[in-house]
């Protein structure tokens, strides 16, 4: 199993999910003054439908951004390019490779996360099978993904209180909402429009999190 920097409950973390396009010379700079704004567990390639050529491309530029900033870099579906690029891991849907297969590709160390929606079955299942993250969502409306499934808070109470397996709250999480996401138990949050498209900047915004984090932890 994959080692997903935020096992035991510690302080909730950021996820970061990238845009579903990008201008690569303009993002790499938003990149690298998001990670300068706080901590960051994760980033997530996240080019949906784009060429292999654009992935690759844009991994090679990134990941050692990332690596050099102590940030997991993961991929979203492509478990062959995953393997091929050997980046830190990757995150699969229900209509993605199985988790199983993503495993037995990446092998034990690589960080596999299964999206499970609103789903207490999808969820057990995925930790069962051994992923190292689920993903719960959405919990607010999407501008980055149409197509999404309502997602209540009261299931990260349940997972928390269920397992140790760490969650991914997801789908238009803000500064603003993101409070009742950690309050409920959300151990990571996993964000696109809200840092890329945050008013001043991706850097004020990666900030932002950290302190409705640090908020939240103080008042418990
Ligand atoms: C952290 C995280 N959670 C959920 C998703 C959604 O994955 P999926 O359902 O496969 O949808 P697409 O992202 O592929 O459109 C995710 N990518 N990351
Ligand atoms: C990629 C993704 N998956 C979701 C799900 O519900 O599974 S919501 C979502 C979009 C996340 O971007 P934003 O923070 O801009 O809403
Ligand atoms: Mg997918």
């Amino acid at each position: 199993m994959g080692t997903v920097p935020n096992v035991g409950r510690e302080r909730p973390r950021l996820y970061l999910i990238s845009p579903p396009e990008i201008d690569l010379d303009t993002f790499e700079t938003a990149f690298r003054e998001a990670l300068a704004g706080g901590d960051v567990a994760c980033f997530q390639l996240r080019l949906k439908d784009r060429p292999a050529t654009e992935i690759i491309a844009a991994t090679k530029r990134l990941m050692p951004i990332a690596e050099q900033a102590g940030v997991a870099f993961l991929l979203n579906d492509d478990v062959e390019l995953a393997r091929e690029l050997t980046v830190d891991g990757v995150h699969v849907g229900q209509d993605d490779m199985p988790y199983k297969k993503a495993r037995a590709l990446l092998g034990p160390d690589a960080i596999i996360g299964v999206t499970c929606k609103n789903s207490k079955h999808l969820a057990m299942t995925a930790g069962e099978a051994g992923a190292d993250y689920v993903a719960f969502g959405a919990f607010f409306p999407s501008t980055t993904k149409a197509e999404t499934v309502k997602a209540d808070p009261e299931i990260l109470g349940w997972w928390s209180e269920t397992t140790l397996i760490p969650s991914v709250a997801i789908g238009g999480i803000t500064v603003e909402n993101a409070e009742i996401l950690l309050k409920s138990g959300a151990d990571f949050l996993a964000v696109s429009s809200g840092v890329w498209d945050f008013e001043s900047g991706p850097k004020d915004a990666v900030a932002a999190f950290n302190q409705v984090i640090d908020k939240v932890m103080t008042s418990w």
